[in-house]
């Protein structure tokens, strides 16, 4: 057996077999000294559950061989043209690696069956592998090598810690926060699971458990810069709803566009200014324990929080797909100031508005409440009045009978806070910016993919739903369940869908909640649109990158 899930601490590692012995056969090259940008450091060391192998290093993977087929110059992965399962040989490369850890004296076995066992000193080296059956899942695998002497074991586990700490995009210090009431409940559960193994990669962790909605925002909001700039990142262990309040602890946009509120930035002390961001390497994690985690599916392929742990673990990073939200009418009376959020998956109105809010009662069902508060929605079979307007883009021009609309009316606030993000900097160097000529990164002209004098577009009627996704996906998981197992959701006469940059919505009705990422937000009229260059703000830089179109549909 070549790995395993095992994910107990090394002093206690199931040893599964043989083990390896290291042996003076190669003493010389033991003295070598190590240079990191070109070397192949090697000696032979015993494996456990194989036997003697050569172990080499070069700057970027560890290989193994075993001795036998060394000098035998056979293929140790077929006998008699049976093919052997064997981690007698086996290249490690240390994107891979997460730690490699020394565990004293004890016994190293030569084979996983038969054969000797030997006492010497021991390290494991911990590294991750797909699964067998699902690619998208990641599990932890470990190898543990042996040799006589401590030291040449000592040596080998300082050098791979050494390049493992100097791969800059792995975090060392992560602020987590758990949401004890995530899905079934079990948030705590799921963070004992993968706990270990970020101990295990010594990353740190200032773990909250949440005791109410809201308190991870809150600590967010009021953590000072320079205790944020102590942390490489902030893990969600929640749902999309938990993930979508620690995104919103603060609305870039505002931050750029102070004048919008109150002409300054008033919060901002002489502390924050020393030590303001951009920290280069801030992230945003989220390990799944949530009822539906459609942004973990839609990012890693894998509900799966030991996928997460290690891609978090190992600076794996994925440019997510953000949609900014602007709610400028909270109710069709109020008189209130724009407000953003954003959301990583899914924004939508109507049935999926009603549905979060009866969800909300029942949430002591867990993720069963969805299917419940669904049915009960669906049976009421209402429709909503709303004006939707859209950015006509050239692959929509073939959709007729739609009234058009130059941007008029409160859609010119709209603009004039598009074009106050024109300050933003783009350090993001997408495609957007990188296409246009000359752009030096200083300034972003292009954040809107579209002009002032794009042509807009306008549905209005009774809708069952309106919808706002990032990601094709979700959109699909979702309309999926309206549509027979094998049909396309969007063909139906009664979902009109479109891919836009922008669009504005406003509700006829007294109705006016969304449900953005599965999170209530009550908004009587709204624009949304792809958050395509990276922003700067007070707090941080993020690397909202990626989208420039949204798919909306519209369900009759
Ligand atoms: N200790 C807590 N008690 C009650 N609610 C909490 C607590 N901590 C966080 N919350 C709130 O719970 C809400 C939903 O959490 P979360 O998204 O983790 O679970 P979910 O709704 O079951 O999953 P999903 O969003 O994937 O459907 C969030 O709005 C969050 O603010």
């Amino acid at each position: 057996m070549l790995f395993g899930n095992d994910c107990a601490p090394p002093c206690s590692a199931k040893i599964l077999g043989g083990f390896i012995i290291i042996t003076e056969r190669t003493p010389n090259q033991e003295n070598v000294p190590f240079n990191y940008q070109d070397s192949i450091f090697s000696s032979n060391k015993f494996l456990d559950g194989d036997g003697e192998v050569i172990l080499t290093q070069t700057n970027d993977r560890l290989s193994w061989k075993s001795v036998e087929s060394v000098l035998n110059g056979q293929d140790p992965s077929s006998c008699f043209g049976i093919e052997l399962v064997s981690k007698s040989e086996a290249t490690l490369c240390y994107s891979d690696v997460y730690s490699a850890e020394f565990i004293d004296w004890g016994l190293v076995h030569e084979a996983a069956f038969l054969g000797q066992s030997f006492e010497m000193y021991r390290f494991t080296i911990r590294g991750v592998q797909k699964s067998k059956t699902q690619p998208s899942v990641l599990v932890p695998s470990f190898y543990t090598f042996g040799h006589k002497d401590s030291q040449t074991c000592q040596m080998w586990v300082n050098r791979i810690n050494d390049l493992l700490n100097m791969d800059a995009e792995r975090p060392k210090n992560l602020l987590v926060f758990v949401n004890p009431k995530s899905g079934k409940g079990l948030g705590c559960k799921v963070w004992e699971t993968v706990a270990l193994t970020f101990c295990q990669a010594k990353v740190k962790t200032k773990v909250t458990v949440t005791e109410r909605a809201g308190q991870a925002l809150d600590i967010m909001s009021s953590i000072t810069n320079r205790e944020l700039r102590s942390y490489d990142g902030v893990v969600a262990v929640g749902g999309d709803g938990f993930f979508n309040e620690i995104l919103n602890d603060e609305s870039p946009l505002l931050n750029q566009s102070t004048n919008l509120r109150t002409g300054e930035d008033s919060c901002q002390t002489a502390e924050d200014l020393d030590f303001s961001f951009p920290n280069e390497k801030f992230r945003f994690g989220l390990i799944p324990a949530g009822s539906t985690d459609a942004i973990v599916i839609c990012t890693t392929g894998a509900r799966d929080a030991m996928t997460s742990a290690l891609q978090i673990i190992l600076g794996k990073a994925v440019c997510l797909d953000i949609a900014q939200v602007v709610r400028w009418k909270k109710t069709s009376k109020s008189k209130d100031e724009p407000s953003v959020r954003y959301a990583a998956s899914f924004a939508g109105y109507g049935f999926y508005g009603d549905v979060i809010t009866e969800s909300e009662k029942y949430r002591w069902m867990g993720p069963k409440r969805y299917d419940y508060a669904g049915t009960k929605v669906f049976l009421r079979h209402r429709s909503y009045e709303a004006e939707v307007a859209y950015v006509e883009v050239e692959s929509e021009k073939k959709n007729v009978g739609l009234e058009k609309e130059s941007s008029a009316g409160w859609t010119k606030e709209l603009w004039s806070l598009l074009k106050k993000s024109e300050r933003v900097a783009c350090r993001a160097n997408c495609n957007i910016c990188k296409t246009k000529a000359g752009h030096t990164s200083a300034k972003c002209p292009s954040l809107q993919p579209y002009s002032k004098d794009s042509r807009w577009l306008k549905s209005k009627g009774n809708f069952l739903s309106v919808g706002a996704a990032t990601a094709l996906v979700h959109v699909m998981c979702h309309l999926l369940h309206l549509a027979k197992k094998d049909g396309n959701p969007l063909d139906f006469e009664f979902v009109e869908h479109h891919k836009t940059p922008a669009f504005t919505f406003t509700s006829f009705g007294k109705e006016s909640i969304w449900n953005v990422d599965g999170e209530l937000f009550q908004a009587h009229q709204l624009s949304a649109q792809p958050t395509s260059c990276l922003e700067v703000t007070k707090r941080g830089r993020r690397e909202l990158v990626a989208i420039r179109k949204l798919l909306i549909f519209l369900i009759n």
